[in-house]
């Protein structure tokens, strides 16, 4: 069984832990730097990356983050999250964990009225995954070691770098788990790694 946590200052929260249950896992709310302790991996669900952002500043976690990251602990960014997780984000000096190599760009699928749900096929995960798009951001650019896993109208949706997932939409919303499961293989292959 993995420990894992998410990040629970805004946004999706409960959708996320209540996924993670559902798979047997143990899933703890992250909101202090204490949380983080014996974590396997971290979700950061979706919200309004610039309100998680100054959070996570005024709880002061951006360093610890970034150091359970040096460590190789595996996190999946979600819509908000992955604008957090990217190391670049198009035109905006938010304040963010600059982890994955890519840079996105907000709201680029509309706005909250333009919400919409899609079928994707994602090649390494399954045929007819519910995406759901909410005021979702894209990934502009990627490094040379990113992983495209899933485009959309010819946009990047969900990619991956190393340890890092992220994804433009909102898993966490549907009733389909395939995409939690991915992450969760991330999760063991990690912990089966002897330190
Ligand atoms: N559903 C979402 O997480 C929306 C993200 C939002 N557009 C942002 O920039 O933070």
């Amino acid at each position: 069984m993995a420990k894992i946590g998410v990040l629970a200052l805004q946004g999706a929260v409960g959708e996320h832990m209540n996924q993670i249950k559902l798979l047997d896992h143990e899933a703890v709310e992250v909101k202090t730097s204490n949380d983080l302790c014996g974590i396997d991996g971290l979700i950061l669900p979706g919200g309004e990356s610039t309100a998680i952002g100054k959070l996570i500043e005024r709880n002061d976690l951006l360093a610890p983050i970034q150091a359970l990251a040096q460590q190789g602990i595996p996190m999946f960014g979600t819509c908000a999250g992955l604008i957090l997780l990217a190391k670049k984000i198009k035109g905006s000096i938010t304040p963010h964990l600059c982890l994955m190599d890519v840079e996105v760009e907000r709201n680029s699928f509309g706005r909250q009225v333009d919400s919409f749900e899609v079928a994707l096929a994602i090649p390494s995960i399954g045929d007819n995954i519910t995406a759901v798009f909410i005021r979702a951001p894209h990934i502009v650019t990627i490094g040379e070691q990113v992983e495209i896993l899933a485009t959309y109208e010819e946009r990047i949706v969900l990619a991956r770098d190393g340890q890092f997932l992220g994804c433009s939409f909102h898993p966490e919303l549907t009733d389909d788990v395939r995409i939690l499961q991915y992450f969760i293989g991330m999760v063991n292959e990690f912990t089966k790694v002897p330190r």
